[in-house]
């Protein structure tokens, strides 16, 4: 049965992931029974998604702390589980922030409660237990946050009922805990009636697009169109796009952004045609502790994801290739805004 749930998670300590690699021929839950269970994961890209790849790793340590056979000697002991584990996860996919930032935050409190005198060992447990499990629900709220400010801004900036709507790789419920980030100013604008037509590229060589946005908006009966990745000038020029709404794994302090390979190619060709550009991601995805673009990791992929389709090989064998996850888009050409939970930002104006 089709399903847009990217993460189950019960308050036993039970999570689930939708295997995304089988999508969308099958709906086909695995079950993430432990940090090092999510870290494979994620490596394999079963979840991804900047937003889904934190609260994945997340949830994965909570699993583990709620088990009663993992038991710790005293505070000290329960931290150094913590942050080995964090560490740890970090290390599954460098580009996207979020998994960075969540292991800053859960070390950081692990940190705090240890220091604590007044916090005894179950006390300390389950207060991280608690903070790693309040990412799935802040990550749904922020993201119609985001779907609403984004929506009001392009309507307000091209001052039309209809508007015609690219985005590239999957920003959707498949990427976040619901809703979406730059899917989700596409699932407020349809909320309003104010969908023309959604023009979604294939995303090679993961095909994001076509296997996993393309899923939603079918799921969601949005009026959409399926375009190769070559495709995006000849459907800007005949098609009158109003605006490009795509995610972010990473923006610097300058507003550079990285985001999947082929952004900033739509960015460039959304410049040339006059056509409002969007970043759209959490505030949390900002790195103000990088200047610019340039010192933004870029995941290199196996050169299997473009060789071959499942099994069948497509590409010359022999042939060297090139597979880098993610390109950086200037924030000059981010010419629409950052569109956060907390409002939509000129790229070269973030204030931490
Ligand atoms: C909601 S942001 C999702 C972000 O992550 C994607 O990359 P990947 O599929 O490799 O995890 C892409 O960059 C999206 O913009």
């Amino acid at each position: 049965m089709a399903t847009l749930q990217a993460i189950k998670y019960d308050d036993t300590g039970k999570l689930e992931i939708l295997d995304q690699l089988q999508l969308p021929e099958s709906c086909t839950y695995i079950s993430i029974e432990n940090v090092e269970d999510a870290w494979q994961a994620i490596r394999q890209m079963k979840v991804r998604g900047a937003p889904a790849i934190a609260i994945v790793g997340c949830l994965s340590l909570a699993v583990e702390l709620k088990k009663p056979s993992v038991a710790f000697q005293s505070k000290g002991e329960l931290h150094t589980f913590v942050k080995q584990r964090m560490d740890h996860l970090v290390t599954s996919r460098p580009t996207a922030v979020n998994m960075q930032l969540a292991a800053e935050a859960c070390t950081k409190l692990s940190t705090r409660l240890t220091a604590e005198d007044s916090t005894d060992l179950e006390a300390a447990r389950r207060a991280i237990t608690k903070h790693l499990e309040a990412t799935l629900a802040n990550d749904v709220a922020d993201n119609h946050a985001i779907g609403d400010h984004g929506a009001r801004d392009i309507l307000q900036k091209r001052n039309k009922d209809k508007l015609r709507i690219m985005t590239h790789c999957n920003t959707g419920s498949l990427a976040t805990a619901g809703y979406g980030t730059a899917l989700g100013i596409v699932r407020s604008l349809h909320k309003s009636g104010n969908v023309d037509r959604v023009y979604c590229t294939e995303t090679r060589p993961y095909n994001q697009g076509s296997r996993l946005t393309a899923f939603e908006l079918v799921y969601e009966k949005i009026p959409s169109t399926l375009i190769c990745d070559n495709m995006a000038a000849a459907a800007m020029k005949q098609f009158g796009i109003d605006a490009v709404v795509v995610g972010a794994d990473r923006v610097a302090a300058n507003g550079d952004t990285a985001n999947k390979i082929g952004t900033y190619q739509l960015a460039v060709l959304a410049k040339s045609h006059q056509i409002l550009f969007y970043v759209a991601a959490p505030f949390s995805s900002i790195d103000f502790d990088i200047a610019n673009g340039a010192a933004i990791p870029i995941e290199e992929r196996p050169h299997g994801e473009m060789t071959h389709t499942g099994s069948v090989r497509t590409a010359a064998a022999g042939i060297d290739c090139w597979n880098p996850g993610f390109d950086v888009t200037p924030a000059e050409l981010i010419t629409g805004g950052i569109v956060t939970e907390r409002g939509v930002f000129p790229a070269h104006q973030l204030v931490r």
